[in-house]
């Protein structure tokens, strides 16, 4: 999917929603269990009941892999279902030597060697150029840099900074801006980090920043819509476990559809502001 057409669908959807994946057995229906692939049923059901309401589903590749082959079937059939309005994201979080994320941009974006495909897979930094350019290589395809993530370690390294203050999260992005453009580059900002979009935005005004970090981690959408949307809106809000999990009975996909409904409802309030809806 393009940035025209992803920017297309929010404008057609009133939501820059991103549905989490983030499929864990020991969580999901105990009414799905008898079936012969629960993983795969329960995503297809919150699939149905939210695909109208949202642009991107991001299936975090965790969740599957921990399952072996049983799992990587499930992620697979997933995939198959996930409508092609929505950008399809692979949480993957892949970072390594220039071969071997080679590989990785295979696995992700190359249906005919792995029997996946995605639109676009969340890439780590650390490792540098070589660890990040395999993934461009795809045209049509995109790499989501973490560069300011959401969880408590992002204080560990991300806000280090050199002796002209320049912290490491501004270094990757002005490295990977010279790397892909806004057109096969985004960016994860977690929404804990509400403060420093005005920052991101000064060095990546274009790029859209996929936000996880609203819902279970306690970010805010009306903070970071203030701080970090552009004209074109620039972002991509994800919400998994508030959204996935909202009701542990059989009707968690009506629940499911609630809570991504009062989102998109907020997100349509925020796209009106910026006056991109027709
Ligand atoms: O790359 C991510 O998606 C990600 C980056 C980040 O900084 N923080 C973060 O929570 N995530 C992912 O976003 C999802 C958040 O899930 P919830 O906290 O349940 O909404 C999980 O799949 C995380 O792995």
């Amino acid at each position: 999917m393009t940035r025209k057409q992803l920017i297309e669908q929010i404008k057609l959807k009133r939501s820059f929603l991103c549905v989490g994946l983030d499929t864990d057995i020991k969580k999901i229906p105990s009414c799905l269990l008898d079936l012969e692939d629960p993983i795969f049923e329960f995503n297809k059901r919150i699939i149905e009941a939210t695909a109208d309401l949202c642009v991107a589903y991001k299936p975090n590749i965790a969740f599957y892999e921990s399952r072996g082959a049983q799992g990587w079937r499930s992620l697979q059939r997933t995939c198959e279902i996930i409508p092609k309005s929505c950008l399809n994201i692979a949480d993957a979080k892949r970072g390594d030597i220039g071969n071997t994320a080679d590989m990785y941009a295979k696995t992700f974006f190359s249906k005919e060697v792995s029997g996946l495909e995605f639109d676009a897979v969340t890439v780590a930094p650390y490792m540098g150029e070589d660890s990040i350019s395999p993934f461009l290589e795809y045209p049509g395809k995109w790499s989501v840099v973490l560069a300011l993530t959401s969880n408590k370690g992002s204080l560990d390294f991300q806000f280090l900074a050199d002796l002209s203050g320049k912290r490491l999260f501004e270094h990757v992005i002005e490295k990977v801006n010279a790397l892909g453009s806004s057109e096969q580059v985004m960016y994860v900002v977690g929404a804990t980090r509400g403060e420093y979009f005005k920052d991101i935005r000064r060095i990546a005004p274009d790029h859209f920043l996929l936000v996880p970090g609203i819902g279970a981690q306690g970010g805010s959408l009306q903070e970071v819509c203030a701080f970090g949307m552009n004209k074109e809106c620039g972002l991509l809000v994800n919400a998994t476990r508030s959204i996935i999990y909202a009701s542990k009975g059989s009707d968690f996909a009506e629940r499911a559809r609630e809570e991504a409904q009062k989102l998109q409802i907020e997100m349509e309030q925020e796209l009106q502001k910026i006056g991109i809806l027709i």
